[in-house]
């Protein structure tokens, strides 16, 4: 065993930083020995040095994360602080000086991935970033390592814990959005904006990284499709449940047939109550990737805050401080080639989109017209007369396509597809809305996981 430590900086010490400072202290021994070499905490840069921070010795404590950074003798940089500065220069300041790095910093490596990661070629240092996507669940390490000789083509997952809790709640207690999202907020869950959550950017950004690693190409945040869950309403949910399914907020990451190119999307999508991902409750986070030779493989656990977290960037600074005792680097990032990202539009997947019609003889003809003439085929249509005071059902239409409309007034129509790409279902929506007999489109979702 090497007796002179290795001096690791922390930069943040918020929810994350002050699990992975009490964990260094409380396992120090367990993490010498796994490492070869004792670890000590050199330093923690904060925003508020004079805030109490329990277990800390205060002399540790500064608000230059600059000087901390460049003072020579760090080995690890471990950056907790979020989003792009100061995190993106203090990065590339500790290679220049001569430290590994370990970040959970999503944001900005959906970002700038490429340019840190060439920085850490540069200066022959290691980027590790296991706790970016999916708080505690292995999943950087397995896609980058693990499944380097196997060829992966698809990604599905819920990889957002606020979110995924939001819509668990308002499905299972009937919660009210607000409600919802303050209780994630208080657990821990939701970054210090929490738009950046429900809004489907953290998402996004973590859709970016493993479409990345998945398929050896960079892809940046800016290159994902993004919706986020503030319009999910509670018809969509009670929608999904009459359909055998359930909302989450899904991100999805392909690699297209020839290969030559990949789409990544994050939104809101109806899928099965059988599918594994329906059970999926909370703050948890659960990833499908797909593989040519390995086939279905899932991992799950919990996918944010701060104990969890804090154990993904604690196995990354074990990584990259063995990586340092042995005098060698991990995996470098040489080996990836450029693939386009295709546009949503041309994304093939099923949708559920609910509208608001005149309840009249041959609207149901137009609206399947319109359909047709967009080439989006009609798997089941579902009305629900606004007359019939109770809100039953009063006519089911089979799949395929027969008719029967009748009364007066005001029916809500609900119609799933079949697969069609992305840019014709915008385009029957486009002409739905021309439509008069159709007063208003309430709702686009998609349907996975089938
Ligand atoms: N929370 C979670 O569940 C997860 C978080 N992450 C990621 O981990 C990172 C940290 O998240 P989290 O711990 O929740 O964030 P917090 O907001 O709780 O903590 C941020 C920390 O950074 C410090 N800080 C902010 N600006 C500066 C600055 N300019 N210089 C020095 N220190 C600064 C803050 O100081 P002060 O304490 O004085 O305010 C605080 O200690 C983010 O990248 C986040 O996306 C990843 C997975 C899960
Ligand atoms: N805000 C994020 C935290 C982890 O990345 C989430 O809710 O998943």
């Amino acid at each position: 065993m090497r007796t002179r430590p290795l001096k690791v900086a922390l930069l943040g010490c918020g929810v994350v930083g002050t699990e992975v400072a009490r964990i260094m202290t409380t396992h120090a021994d367990d993490l010498a020995a796994r490492i070869g070499a004792p670890v000590e905490l050199a330093g923690v840069a904060v925003r508020r040095p004079s805030k109490v921070r329990e277990g800390i010795d205060p002399s540790l404590i500064t608000s230059d994360a600059t000087a901390l950074v460049k003072r020579g003798d760090i080995d690890v940089v471990v950056e907790v602080i979020g989003g792009i500065e100061p995190a993106r220069t203090l990065i590339t300041t500790a290679f220049e000086h001569g430290a590994g790095v370990v970040s959970a910093n999503k944001a900005l490596l959906a970002e700038d991935g490429s340019a840190l990661h060439a920085a850490a070629e540069k200066y022959g240092r290691d980027l590790y970033y296991e706790a970016a996507v999916a708080g505690a669940i292995p999943l950087v390490r397995p896609l980058r390592e693990s499944l380097a000789g196997d060829k992966v083509n698809r990604v599905l997952g819920i990889v957002n814990g606020t979110t995924n809790f939001i819509l668990d709640k308002m499905d299972t207690s009937g919660a009210g959005y607000s409600e919802a999202l303050d209780e994630a907020t208080a657990l821990g869950y939701a970054e210090a904006d929490p738009t950046a959550d429900v809004e489907g950017f953290d998402a996004a950004a973590k859709a970016a990284i493993l479409a990345g690693i998945a398929f050896h190409t960079r892809v940046k945040i800016g290159e994902v499709h993004r919706e986020g869950i503030t319009e999910v309403t509670a018809a969509d949910i009670a929608s999904a449940r009459r359909m055998g399914c359930t909302v989450k907020l899904l991100a999805i990451c392909e690699r297209a047939a020839d290969g030559r190119s990949v789409t990544a999307r994050v939104h809101p999508a109806m899928i099965p109550l059988s599918h594994p991902l329906a059970s999926v409750r909370e703050a948890y986070n659960a990833v499908f990737v797909e593989a040519e030779a390995a086939g279905q493989l899932m991992f799950y656990g919990p996918g944010a805050g701060g104990s969890p977290t804090a154990s993904a960037v604690l196995g990354d600074l074990v990584a990259v401080c063995r990586n340092i005792v042995g005098a060698t680097t991990g995996p470098g990032e040489s080996a990836y080639t450029r693939l386009p990202v295709s546009p949503m539009g041309d994304v093939v997947t099923r949708y559920h989109i609910s509208l608001d019609v005149a309840d009249k003889p041959g609207v149901l003809a137009q609206v399947a017209t319109v359909f047709a003439e967009q080439d989006v085929s009609i798997d089941t249509v579902r009305q629900q007369s606004r007359n019939s005071g109770s809100g039953d059902e009063v006519g089911i239409e089979q799949s395929g396509g027969g008719r029967r409309v009748g009364g007066s007034g005001e029916a809500s129509l609900v119609v799933v597809t079949h697969r069609a790409p992305d840019a014709a279902l915008s385009g029957t929506v486009e002409a739905l809305r021309k439509l008069d007999t159709v007063r208003g489109v309430a709702s686009i979702m998609r349907v996975e996981g089938e």
